[in-house]
């Protein structure tokens, strides 16, 4: 069997906090011999500025570059609010972002039996929902040049941020999001703003004609994207596969979350091109951040990271039947009652982080009848 080198990078807040319980799952597939990992840590975000002075080193650029897999916490909190833009802890994720070329994001929002009460919305608008938004990663307003604030001559200031998406960029978002629906339900939703943006114009067209010249047998609609926000919380499960920009699909992303219960369920995979030999470079993490609010509490959700962790089984090792495992875990902890705060109905009995971890080993256990 192949050992897996993964590089963990818990990151700030909640991060550490939810890796903990990733690392009880990664040790215990190792223990079974469902997969073997070599695993190393390292430092991202503000903890990497604790400890380096910088928020991702060339150091661990270099392990991040050299790894199978990358499995992230988060990153971020008001201990380094004051500190220079491109110097904060989001610069970090977002150098490993760009400097490892992962343009893919995909970060299904999925709402589990057990949580069709914990939705934002009633139970039959969410039973069995299972969207998966493909979000461009990589390029688009975060990374557009030019990107600065200037002082004018009165004393006040002008900010300035670029949207900025080229065919090349749109035309691989769009073939990951087509050749996904084609194992999936076969519909894509395409979301811009070509009412008022250039960038949502070429998004379109781009679209389009690689919807026309490959995907006949694909159904494809575009939606505005503030029309998309909406429907996403007026009827969601008309959504399948939902393609979008770097920006909204952040957004789209957060709103999708509360149709599950809770920002704490949605995982994702960042994934790069396939290259000559057959791999991609790949990062998975959470969707949710590092959560001040609750850090140090021990109460966070940690299935969205451990959902990260099948992820990575699914689609960076073609460990299909393991990520299935580990997910199907997650359905039976959820099932027999198991709660963080963040997913509990009122009154219910809540657990912490840990607690949580344990109950998703011990269906594992279960399920392999250790
Ligand atoms: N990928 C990342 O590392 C990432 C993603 C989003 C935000 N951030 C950063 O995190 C910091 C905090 O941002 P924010 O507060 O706007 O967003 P957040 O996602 O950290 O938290 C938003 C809300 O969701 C709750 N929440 C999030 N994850 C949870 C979990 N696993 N279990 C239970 N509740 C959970 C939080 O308690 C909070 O109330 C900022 O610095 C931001 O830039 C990082
Ligand atoms: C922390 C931040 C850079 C990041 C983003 O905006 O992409 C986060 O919100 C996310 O959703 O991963
Ligand atoms: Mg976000």
């Amino acid at each position: 069997m192949s050992t897996y080198k993964l590089l963990l990078l818990p990151g700030d807040g909640i991060g550490p906090e939810v890796m903990a319980e990733v690392e009880k799952v990664v040790g215990w597939l190792g223990k079974t011999g469902l997969a073997s990992f070599e695993t190393e840590h390292g430092h991202v975000g503000g903890s990497a500025i604790d400890a380096h002075g910088k928020p991702l080193s060339d150091e661990t650029l270099a392990r991040a570059d050299a790894a199978d897999a990358i499995l992230l916490g988060a990153v971020g909190g008001p201990k380094w609010n004051g500190i220079a833009y491109d110097l904060r802890p989001e610069a970090g994720l977002l150098r490993l972002r760009k400097d490892l070329g992962l343009f893919a994001n995909l970060r299904p929002a999925i709402c589990y039996p057990a949580l069709a009460d914990a939705s934002a919305l009633k139970r039959e608008l969410v039973e069995g929902l299972d969207i998966m938004i493909v979000r461009e990663l990589t390029g688009g307003v975060y990374f557009g040049e030019p990107k600065e604030i200037t002082a004018l001559p009165d004393g006040s200031k002008r900010a300035v941020d670029t949207q900025v998406y080229t065919t090349g960029e749109i035309e691989r978002i769009a073939h990951v999001a087509f050749d996904l629906a084609r194992k999936r339900s076969g519909r894509v939703a395409s979301a811009e703003k070509n009412n008022v943006m250039k960038t949502g114009v070429l998004w379109k067209e781009v679209v389009t004609k690689v919807h026309a010249e490959h995907y006949a047998d694909v159904e494809l609609e575009h939606v505005l994207a503030d029309n998309c926000a909406m429907q996403l919380v007026r009827r969601p499960k008309q959504f399948d596969v939902l393609v979008t920009d770097n920006l909204f699909g952040d957004v789209l992303s957060d709103v999708a979350a509360m149709l599950t219960g809770s920002l704490g369920m949605l995982p994702s995979a960042s994934l790069g091109a396939v290259d000559a030999r057959g791999t991609r470079k790949a990062l998975y993490e959470p969707v949710h951040g590092s959560a001040p609010d609750i850090a140090g509490k021990g109460f966070a959700n940690p299935i969205a990271m451990i959902g990260s962790l099948a992820m990575c089984l699914r689609y960076s090792f073609g460990l299909g039947e393991a990520a299935d495992l580990v997910e199907g875990a997650i359905t039976k902890a959820l099932a027999s009652g198991a709660r963080t705060r963040d997913i509990a109905a009122e009154g219910q009995e809540t657990i912490s982080t840990a607690q949580m971890g344990d109950a998703i080993l011990r269906e594992l256990e279960t399920a392999r009848g250790v």
